[in-house]
């Protein structure tokens, strides 16, 4: 078959590896396979085996519904899961031996974590557990048939909305327990103050270690994480940290004589490094071993012997797994782990370590979604998977090509990718998307990306970059944005415009801007300030920091640490950095998008500037994705495909070659 661009279909057709778990003795791995589902519009996930030399790649438990969440028990011999079925998830255990599963006990919504204890005789979880609210005034009494409004909703908490959930209930996450050998679930913890999904056991199994924050009324404050050890005998709950900043994801050594964890001092900065702390059983004497490393570290393993910590870190815009001992030497074990998701290339991934020191990762490229890869202690891999084969020999795809350059605010070294289109000829000049990440906080990096690709196929170079602020260079580099945001990310941006300009292959008539979120911010700041592009979509903006810090789901976090002081405070400070402020200057066609359920960057910012750039008589367009959170294009597959086909059709209706009835970027995909 002839070498094709990525088309929408494809975006269907493609998979992903996830969550992989190496059996204790490392000779299999159970993961979860994604796949898009074309029929009914959803992302499906099932647990499939494979062994560790590559054979036996088979779905592991066909049936109805959706499987996750494989966790082997300490003997290897069991493997616990979810299964979610008619909206019914069940947590269910099967016996590799006889390939029989049993249901231990259906699962309420919200649970989180699935843990064995060591003896491999009760399973851990977290759930969320309703509790009573504040109570609605008296109303006359009313009988069955009377058909009335819906009472009004009372709210006391400040923090009352989550984006990706809704409205959120009144009541705390618990801990709870079951016998493999029978009966009901125990809920361990039963108080107002509750746990959280983020919990191991103790080497013993006679407690379990868990990270919550147990205020009172911790959705108003600054958040602050303690851990804690509950006796499972007894109840009782000993907190073992108590400094400022959060202390989450305990990890007790196997021996049960160290705890790790991870967490930070909050200094009240846009960035954190997340460190890796060791201390005793009860969290005394604690000590950062990442402290030199200068970058955020997640997802910490044990080593069987106790001597190792396994973890990730993004650097430099890619996922790596490290180990570290406990004096804080670090050894580099893979690069280019990757993420389950195929909207924009942000950094991620996951794996797990066996007893024996073999590791089961989540690998890709900027070519390809993840695979399950094995590692050997020695460092030798294997690729275990290969999820697409079949639809990637089918479609041009070129590995994104890094670039650097120097800002032109400051000199600072900045990192890019480019994407190029299918048949790129340096000898013509080529329409360019500037296409920018969120967080601002966060970092792209040469990871698989559907949404960036149908660009590229539709015929546009594609560039992105990891300006200042963004996290994988350090502490420095992502505070360089600190309360200055947006600020000289702009000159990082434009740079990039500048370097690609400067390659000579760029029609620098056929700039395009996009990005979504922080990214959205970016955009919007850069047509207030500049006319160079074409046009622009501005995505899940934030337009207006007054009605964001005080409307988004986090009203307790970001005036908090994205700036000095509340708006009341400090007015004209929220206005200086609000793209509104600029809308005046703004002469670039834009489109604007969101989600229609979005509560991160409300509605309300996109429909702010939407409305201004109206009455200012510049050409706009409002597209609402129905009932989409924040995450537009990693909810629902068709999302991803209408939020780049509205963006695509946006740039084409004003790229003046095509208005000069000149070469139109090639629409491959419809
Ligand atoms: C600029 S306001 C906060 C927006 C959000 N940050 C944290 O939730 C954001 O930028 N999200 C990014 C991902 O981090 C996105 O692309 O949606």
């Amino acid at each position: 078959q002839a070498i094709r661009p990525l088309s929408q279909e494809d975006v269907f057709r493609l998979e992903a590896a996830a969550d992989p778990q190496i059996a204790p003795d490392g000779g299999m791995v159970a993961y979860v396979r994604r796949s898009n589902d074309i029929a009914t519009d959803r992302t499906r996930s099932e647990i499939w085996i494979v062994g560790a030399d590559g054979s036996g790649h088979r779905q592991l438990l066909p049936g109805e519904g959706e499987t996750g969440s494989p966790r082997w028990s300490p003997d290897g011999a069991q493997l616990a899961y979810v299964r979610t079925h008619d909206e019914t998830t069940t947590l269910e255990v099967l016996t590799l031996a006889d390939g029989a599963s049993r249901t231990l006990t259906t699962l309420p919504a919200g649970q989180s974590g699935l843990a064995w204890s060591p003896d491999g005789t009760q399973l851990a979880w977290a759930a969320f557990r309703p509790a009573a609210g504040p109570a609605a005034a008296d109303l006359p009494e009313r009988t069955e048939d009377m058909d009335w409004a819906a009472g009004a909703q009372v709210e006391e908490r400040l923090s009352f909305r989550f984006d990706g959930a809704g409205e959120l209930p009144m009541g705390r996450q618990q801990l709870f327990v079951i016998d493999l050998a029978g009966g009901e679930p125990r809920q361990l913890t039963d108080d107002e103050a509750g746990a959280g999904g983020d919990f191991a056991w103790s080497a013993d199994g006679r407690a379990l270690y868990f990270s919550a924050d147990r205020r009172p009324d911790n959705g108003a404050l600054a958040p602050d994480s303690e851990l804690h050890r509950i006796d499972l005998a007894t109840g009782e709950i000993e907190t073992l940290t108590g400094r400022t900043g959060p202390d989450t994801t305990p990890r007790p050594s196997p021996d049960g004589t160290q705890l790790a964890w991870l967490g930070y001092d909050d200094h009240r900065m846009g960035y954190h490094n997340v460190e890796l702390y060791v201390a005793g059983p009860d969290g005394t004497g604690p000590r950062s071993v990442t402290a030199e490393l200068d970058r955020s570290v997640s997802a910490p393993q044990w080593s069987a012997d106790g001597r190792m910590i396994y973890f990730l870190y993004d650097d430099s815009g890619q996922t790596r797994l490290a180990r570290t001992n406990l004096e804080g030497h670090i050894e580099i074990g893979l690069d280019d782990l990757t993420p389950p998701t195929f909207g924009r290339p942000y950094t991620g991934g996951s794996f797990s370590v066996s007893m024996n020191g073999h590791v089961a990762a989540t690998v890709g490229s900027s070519i390809r979604p993840p695979d399950v890869i094995l590692m050997s202690p020695l460092g030798d891999t294997r690729v275990l998977t290969s999820l697409n084969e079949d639809v990637l020999a089918e479609i041009d795809l070129a590995p994104a090509e890094e670039i650097h350059w120097a800002s032109p605010h400051d000199g600072l070294d900045i990192e890019g990718w480019v994407l190029y289109p299918p048949g790129f000829d340096p000898a013509r000049e080529w329409p360019m998307i500037l296409e920018i990440h969120g967080g601002p906080f966060s970092a792209y990096g040469p990871t698989f990306s559907a949404e960036l690709r149908l660009m590229a196929a539709a015929g546009y170079v594609v560039v992105y970059t990891n300006p200042r602020g963004s996290t994988s260079y350090g502490y420095d580099f992502a505070n360089l944005i600190h309360h200055d945001y947006p600020g000289h990310d702009y000159d990082d941006l434009m740079g990039a415009v500048d370097h690609m300009i400067g390659r000579g292959f760029i029609d620098e008539d056929r700039l395009f801007v996009t990005g979504g979120s922080g990214g959205g911010v970016l955009t919007a700041w850069i047509i207030g300030n500049t006319d160079r592009f074409a046009a622009a979509a501005v995505v899940k903006p934030v337009i207006n920091w007054t009605s964001f810090v005080l409307y988004s789901d986090l009203p307790q976090f970001f005036y908090r640490y994205w700036f000095a002081s509340a708006p009341w405070e400090d007015p004209e400070e929220y206005w200086r950095r609000s793209p509104l402020s600029l809308v005046g200057n703004v002469e670039t066609p834009t489109l604007m998008m969101v989600g229609g359920a979005d509560l991160r960057t409300p509605r309300a910012e996109t429909e702010q500037y939407y409305s201004a750039l109206h009455l200012n008589g510049v050409p706009t367009r409002l597209v609402v994705i129905p009932d989409s959170y924040h995450g537009i294009s990693n909810s629902r597959p068709s999302r991803l495909l209408t939020k780049v086909a509205e963006i695509l059709r946006w740039f084409e209706e004003y790229d003046p070659a095509a208005q000069a009835g000149g070469s139109e970027p090639e629409a491959a995909n419809d």
